[in-house]
């Protein structure tokens, strides 16, 4: 206890104990300049002291070594009744007989596990190692006792605590009631995952783990954070919010950043994820609009802009209002052209300084970019009444091979060309709704029927939509190439 202004105040303990350091000496300096005393891990006291912050070793606190290569550190009554102790009188009394110290602040975040088994071929052994046991016990600690402790698991309020410190001297109980909540999520989807990836390992040959990739595995957890509410879902009566997979690194369109433009509605994720799925299809320039989670066209060209205004000619009154995937670097030309007409959005692997100026130009516009590697690889999950169905991912495989391992049917074989078409044709037609139907000349679609009941019903669409062009076309459906 310390005197303050004839008042008798408690010490300001807070524990730092984290994997990830970054931000962690600024944040525990400006603690310290506001009164508080910090306990840490070995680690982190290291990177503490390196910056000139003073800190108390956890050895101190607890009179014990971390032992056990780190498994054993903070395990001990003198941290857990320090963090859970009430603002009880029988509590305090306690805590004084045992000469126990309170903390008010614990900041911790977890050995980094769902990264760390992210990585191929890492054996069960390292991956166990990273099962924190002793971050997750304070986690959870600090947040059961939010009436009196503040947890911080993420880095991106170490800000907002100082602020709020400097500014009202506490951290008030609503932030440590919103700080408990994320706490708590923290710890149930760290669980989640290490679940998930026991699940997939087996005992083989007299005990020996094996991490090998089990697909389906019999139990699965799909751990997930939001990203955001939305203003309504598929319709304006639906509640609605976005969520994206907590493993690893965010990718696709739940881990796009947005530069510009309006708040992404419920469709427009649908759509720009349909436009992103075929987008990153094409090895060349390729470039796709979508209309109502289908494609209205798609095109691939030598130059980006062409692959884009190709695609939107295939099909210019549906591509009107539509959402555009485009596989490379938005440069300025490109932008130029998609400037000229209104679009809902445009998703892209990246934009040149000079493009996302041009494109900003277009107030409403929405302009994101996101990594597109590794789309392909994840499995397909599908909600049904009750439960889900998982399949692997509809990749066509390697099509280097096709037009040598094709059976032609027709008469005459097809030329070069054709089958450069027949092939773009086909990966166009694994995004259209069935019965689905792709006819497509020089690179771009010129008619695309979809949706319907019957194959010959939605080849009727497609040939209006393709008109006089179809003559010299190719046309695909599900796994089946035509020549025209
Ligand atoms: N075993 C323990 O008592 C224990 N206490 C804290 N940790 C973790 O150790 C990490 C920090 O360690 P260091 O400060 O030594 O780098 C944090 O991620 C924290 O969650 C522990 N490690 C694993 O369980």
């Amino acid at each position: 206890m310390t005197e303050t202004s004839g008042k008798r105040q408690e010490k300001k303990r807070a524990l730092i104990s984290v994997s990830d350091k970054l931000g962690i000496a600024e944040f525990a300096s400006a603690l310290t300049e506001l009164g508080y005393q910090l306990i840490s891990t070995g680690g982190t006291a290291r990177v503490l002291e390196e910056a000139g912050v003073e800190v108390e070793r956890v050895e101190k606190v607890t009179g014990f070594p971390e032992i056990l290569g780190g498994r054993v550190k903070t395990l001990h009554p003198g941290i857990h009744a320090g963090i859970l102790a009430r603002d009880l009188p029988e509590d305090k009394a306690q805590l004084e007989k045992l000469g126990i110290e309170t903390i008010s602040l614990v900041v911790v975040n977890l050995y980094p596990f769902q990264k760390t088994v992210s990585r191929s071929g890492i054996p069960v052994s390292e991956a166990v190692e990273q099962i924190d046991i002793g971050g997750p016990a304070m986690l959870r600690a600090a947040a059961k006792n939010f009436s009196r402790v503040a947890v911080v698991v993420n880095p991106n309020h170490y800000d907002q605590i100082i602020q709020e410190l400097r500014e009202q001297g506490e951290i008030s109980l609503s932030t440590r009631l919103n700080l408990a909540q994320e706490a708590f999520r923290h710890t149930a989807q760290y669980d989640a995952a290490i679940s998930s990836y026991l699940s997939g390992v087996s005992v083989q040959e007299d005990a020996v783990l094996s991490s090998a990739e089990v697909k389906f595995p019999a139990q699965m957890l799909l751990p997930l954070v939001k990203i955001s509410d939305l203003r309504y879902g598929e319709n304006p009566h639906q509640d609605a919010a976005f969520y994206r997979e907590d493993s690893g690194q965010p990718y696709g369109v739940a881990g796009a950043r947005q530069y510009h433009g309006k708040e992404l509605s419920f469709n427009n994720i649908l759509d720009l994820n349909a436009a992103l799925s075929i987008a990153a299809e094409f090895e060349v320039p390729a470039a796709v609009v979508i209309k109502h989670s289908t494609p209205s066209g798609v095109s691939m060209a030598d130059r980006l802009v062409d692959a884009y205004r190709r695609a939107y000619e295939a099909d210019s009154l549906a591509a009107y209002g539509g959402i555009v995937g485009l596989n490379r670097t938005v440069d300025e030309e490109t932008a130029i052209a998609m400037t000229e007409t209104f679009l809902e959005a445009i998703i892209a692997p990246a934009y040149s300084e000079e493009a996302l100026t041009i494109l900003r130009s277009k107030k409403n516009l929405r302009i994101l970019s996101t990594e597109f590697a590794d789309l392909r690889a994840k499995v397909d999950v599908k909600r049904v009444s009750g439960g889900f169905l998982l399949q692997d991912p509809d990749s066509l495989g390697d099509l280097s091979g096709l037009k040598q391992n094709a059976k032609v049917v027709t008469k005459r074989s097809p030329s070069e060309d054709e089958w450069d078409d027949l092939i773009f044709s086909w990966i166009v037609t694994k995004h259209v709704s069935s019965n689905g139907i792709v006819i497509a000349k020089e690179r771009q679609t010129i008619g695309i029927g979809c949706g319907q009941v019957s194959r010959v019903a939605a080849a009727r669409i497609a040939l209006a939509k393709a008109g006089k062009k179809a003559e010299g076309s190719v046309m695909a459906s599900g796994r089946v190439l035509t020549l025209s």
